[in-house]
């Protein structure tokens, strides 16, 4: 059963809209960033991130986003543009804003944390003036990370895309993607995060995002109950993602179907929900069954806990599916069966 029904006549398959920074993760991981010296760095932010995940998947992004007027910025436009993705929608920002710089503290496997600078981030300077209908009318799908609306100008900019995609039935994916960084407070976040999970048709989110996005409406709601809200409101899938638990994707037709992660040895804690989505958001756009959309956005997820990296370390289609095939030759089937 297919849940989501894309215009196949549209040559973009996804715009992602929202954060671009630079990912600064540690080669000597283990120890706090106290200790740690030399870092790498990397395309980060998780749109970002999706957008390269999705383009080495196969599929044709296009990034809606705002960069620094310096050498960053240009790491970022040219790594994009070595990707495939198309960058004729990112622009500079023109008054001395910078991009967000989120340095990575990997303590062991299972214990991470991000430390981000975001004054004055470039990603939030996104303005009205920089979204067109005829673009977002060209894409099938629109991926709205829940960080753009931290804040004026991004948060009107993409209040108007979402007003764009709706119009044009460009379908909507809400990437809930809670940063604490430049919010004013949790009504706000709750009062945003809201109005365009109203309006989205795929929400993806953890429990605690959930829980945020809900707080003025029916706080303390369980998955179900999140799942069939959302879907009443108009959501064909609503995804609810539990670390290293699983995650369960909701139908607007009452059925429910989880996966758990696949066994890997990790290397990190982050990086797994952008290689959740990027996989999951290509099963769906080329038309797979449910289960098998979670089975593979389960996998990336476990190939990206196991990288160093996020964006440089998205894989392709045919290493996913791979990954899949030798997993479940060694520790069996990752569906869970009601
Ligand atoms: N230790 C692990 N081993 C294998 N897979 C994992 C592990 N931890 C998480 N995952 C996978 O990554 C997915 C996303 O992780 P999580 O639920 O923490 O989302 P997230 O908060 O969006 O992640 P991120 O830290 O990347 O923002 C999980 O649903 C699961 O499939
Ligand atoms: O999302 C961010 O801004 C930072 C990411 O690039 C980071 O590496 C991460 O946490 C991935 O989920």
């Amino acid at each position: 059963m297919k849940y989501i029904e894309f215009d196949q006549s549209r040559e973009m398959d996804i715009i992602l809209l929202g954060r671009v920074t630079i990912d600064f993760n540690p080669l000597d991981y283990y120890k706090s960033l106290v200790e740690s010296e030399t870092f790498r760095k990397y395309v980060g932010g998780s749109p970002a991130n999706i957008a390269v995940g999705m383009a080495r998947l196969g599929k044709k992004c296009g990034f809606l986003g705002k960069v620094s007027d310096d050498q960053f910025g240009r790491f970022v436009v040219e790594y994009f543009e070595k990707e495939g993705i198309d960058t004729s929608r990112i622009s500079k920002c023109e008054h001395g804003e910078k991009l967000g710089l989120t340095f990575t503290e990997i303590l062991s496997p299972t214990e991470s944390s991000i430390l981000m600078y975001r004054n004055q981030a470039a990603d939030l300077q996104l303005s009205v003036a920089d979204i067109d209908e005829e673009y977002i009318k060209n894409s099938k799908a629109l991926l709205i990370s829940g960080t753009a609306l931290a804040m004026s100008p991004s948060r009107e900019a993409t209040l108007k895309a979402l007003q764009f995609a709706k119009k044009n039935n460009t379908k909507v994916i809400f990437d809930i993607d809670y940063r604490e960084y430049n919010w004013a407070s949790r009504d706000d976040m709750a009062i945003y995060y809201s109005i365009v999970a109203h309006q989205s048709d795929i929400i993806i989110g953890s429990r605690e995002e959930f829980d945020i996005t809900e707080a003025l409406l029916d706080p303390g709601r369980d998955d179900h109950t999140t799942a069939k809200y959302w879907c009443d409101q108009g959501s064909r899938i609503v995804v609810i993602k539990h670390g290293k638990e699983g995650s369960t994707a909701y139908t607007y037709d009452g059925n429910d179907y989880s996966i758990k992660p696949f066994p890997v040895k990790a290397l990190k804690g982050f990086g797994g929900g952008d290689g959740y989505a990027s996989s999951f958001l290509y099963g769906l756009l080329e038309g797979y069954e449910i289960i098998e959309c979670l089975e593979m956005g389960s996998a990336q997820a476990a190939m990206l806990i196991a990288s160093h990296g996020c964006s440089a370390d998205m894989p392709s289609a045919e290493a996913v599916k791979e990954f899949i095939r030798e997993s479940k030759e060694k520790y069996g089937d990752m569906v869970a069966r009601a």
